[in-house]
């Protein structure tokens, strides 16, 4: 519901919303993680924060998928728990500060003020084992992702919009060399091409290298259409990117948020809430709230 803590922990919004500002003029890729978090987390079963939990004592880390690659920031989630925590213990989930960060961090990158409802509980398990049954791959066809995304009730003007998020952020080279070598894949924008293989020189790049090359290269940290502008110009990084634009079904989307602002806005608010919606833990008999946002708590 709308204010689920407004007894409980009437701050709790305040306090998440002061801590995602904060971190973001310290660490600004902060803010995109938040975001890039409530994709992974939402998607898989529901947003329970089971993406949030460690590799520990028999459990692993939904973290550790493949799927997973290149996201970063997790250390900073304790730091908003840990501000909560100090108002009200034990009473604020972790799956809500997945969601309530993600929304504030929309905020932080100029994108649209969004209302989100809370009381979600936090899983007591990972979902490690299935995360790739949920989560498309970057080069998945566009038909999968669409279905992926359907089977939790986001729409496809909603994925269209959903997949605007990549207008922040970087994709590092690991993902990006099979469109570049050995040949250049021809449905890339040949300049933008000439310019990846400069930022990833090698076919082989090192896993732990951090190469990588940014999403946007004009408004870098800004939640905008320009992401449909780049892939109108074959100019987007993964192949879901490009499909995205030339897909008879997702096409006549990216056109008009290409176009209009505001329409992209309105679809993207629309669209997270229906991915920060998903089938929450509710009730007394389900899920906890955690004490720390790595580990089920003990009993
Ligand atoms: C078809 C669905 C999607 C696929 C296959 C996909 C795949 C990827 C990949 C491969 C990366 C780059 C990782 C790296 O090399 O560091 C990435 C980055 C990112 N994705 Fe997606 N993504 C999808 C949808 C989404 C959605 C729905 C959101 C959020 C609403 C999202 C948010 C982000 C963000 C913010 C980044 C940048 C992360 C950073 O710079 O730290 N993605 N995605
Ligand atoms: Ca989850
Ligand atoms: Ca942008």
């Amino acid at each position: 519901q709308v204010n689920y803590y407004s007894n409980s922990c009437p701050k709790a919004e305040e306090i998440i919303k002061q801590q995602v500002a904060e971190l973001y003029h310290q660490h600004g890729d902060t803010s995109i993680s938040w975001v890039r978090n409530l994709f992974h987390d939402c998607l898989v079963k529901s947003c329970d924060a089971s993406l949030l939990l460690s590799t520990v004592r028999g459990v692993v880390s939904e973290q550790t998928s493949g799927r997973s690659f290149g996201m970063r920031n997790f250390k900073y989630v304790n730091t908003i728990k840990a501000a909560v925590e100090k108002e009200c213990p034990l009473t604020v989930s972790c799956a809500d500060i997945v969601a309530l960060s993600a929304r504030d961090g929309i905020t932080m990158l100029g994108g649209p003020n969004i209302e989100m409802k809370t009381g979600r509980k936090d899983s007591k398990e990972s979902y490690s084992t299935v995360v790739e049954e949920f989560i498309p791959n970057h080069n998945d066809s566009i038909s999968l992702v669409l279905s992926r995304f359907q089977a939790i009730g986001v729409d496809a003007e909603a994925t269209v919009a959903l997949l605007g998020a990549h207008s922040v952020g970087r994709v590092h080279c690991m993902n990006l060399v099979h469109r570049l070598y050995p040949t250049v894949d021809p449905t890339l924008n040949p300049t933008h091409a000439a310019y990846l293989k400069r930022r990833c020189p090698t076919p082989y790049p090192d896993p732990k290298a951090v190469q990588y090359v940014r999403n946007d290269l004009k408004t870098p940290m800004i939640i905008d259409n320009n992401y449909y502008k780049n892939i109108l110009q074959h100019k987007g990084l993964l192949t879901i990117d490009e499909e995205l634009a030339t897909d008879p079904i997702t096409a006549p989307y990216v056109q008009k948020m290409a176009e209009d602002n505001g329409y992209f806005n309105e679809q993207f608010s629309r669209a997270v809430l229906l991915l920060s919606e998903n089938n929450p833990l509710i009730g007394d008999d389900q899920g906890e709230i955690r004490k720390d946002c790595r580990y089920v708590n003990v009993k």
